[in-house]
């Protein structure tokens, strides 16, 4: 083929049109990273240097006082809230800070929020399917019940979420903790590679909480798991690597034992207490 011809050739795609690869490269370091990052609402600085690690495969905990800046972070890493200042990438490919909140969701980060957003009227099984279209807009049941591997997705995330008796039910009738698995098991169903996990257990129960814990632990190393939580219980009962924020830094870091005895977080937290 001449390279007139080649030029011409409509079926090939060439590499500049090609959508950007989206592998995340962490063959080389972890699979988030932020440095000395900044941001100001209105002249409060809200974060304040942040610089954050997380590995691949990693579960890690970020706890901190009230206003911390916990929120303010998780929305940085979805591309919500943009730094003054800062690098944030995402694995050694991505630069997060040129993407927009969609883009940053389909290269493979899915964000938890603390309130459970499920359709009531679907069955369990119906929000799964529907987390797995990529246009809502189509009833995916015309499109994803043709492909066994939708279907396969489907009961595996079942089974990881616990919910495989009730499939067939409503989620508007699911518990609270029920809910928030499912809505878990609607991230999953896109197989992110981080997953950002805004206080699970929030009104919980006690044997709710437990079951999230062992769900929590069991995806970690599957893909990475960042959570934010106020239960000191319940980070202690899954937590490997603890981050504590303190006025948009990190104060501490380390395994629950250490922080917990470390004099700089004990005086913050007492300090919120008093
Ligand atoms: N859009 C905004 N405009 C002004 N101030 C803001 C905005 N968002 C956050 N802040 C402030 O930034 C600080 C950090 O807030 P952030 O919500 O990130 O803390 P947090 O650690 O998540 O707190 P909490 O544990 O209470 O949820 C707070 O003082 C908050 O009032």
């Amino acid at each position: 083929m001449s390279m007139f011809e080649q030029l011409t050739n409509r079926e090939r795609v060439f590499e500049f049109l090609a959508p950007e690869a989206s592998p995340v490269d962490v063959r080389h370091g972890p699979i988030l990273y932020l440095e000395d990052v900044n941001v100001s609402f209105d002249g409060f600085k809200a974060i304040n240097n942040l610089n954050l690690t997380i590995d691949d495969g990693e579960l890690r905990c970020i706890i901190g006082p009230n206003g911390a800046g916990k929120t303010t972070m998780m929305d940085i890493i979805t591309g919500k809230t943009r730094p003054d200042t800062g690098s944030v990438w995402f694995g050694s490919r991505h630069n997060l800070l040129t993407k927009s909140e969609p883009d940053i969701a389909s290269l493979g980060i899915g964000r938890k929020f603390q309130k459970p957003t499920v359709f009531e009227a679907l069955t369990v099984f119906e929000n799964l399917e529907l987390a797995m279209a990529t246009d809502k807009r189509i009833l995916p049941t015309l499109t994803a019940i043709m492909k066994p591997e939708f279907r396969d997705r489907i009961d595996e995330v079942l089974e990881m979420i616990g919910l495989k008796q009730l499939r067939d039910k409503p989620a508007g009738i699911l518990s609270h903790g029920q809910k928030q698995w499912l809505e878990i098991g609607m991230l999953l169903m896109q197989k992110p590679r981080l997953l950002l996990v805004d206080e699970p257990v929030a009104g919980m129960t006690e044997q709710e909480m437990e079951r999230t814990a062992e769900l929590l632990t069991s995806l970690a190393g599957k893909q990475s798991v960042v959570v934010v939580e106020h239960d000191m219980g319940f980070v202690r009962s899954i937590a490997r690597q603890v981050t504590v924020l303190h006025q948009g830094s990190v104060l501490a870091e380390g395994t629950m034992d250490q922080v917990s005895n470390d004099p700089e977080v004990i005086k913050v937290y007492l300090g919120e207490e008093a």
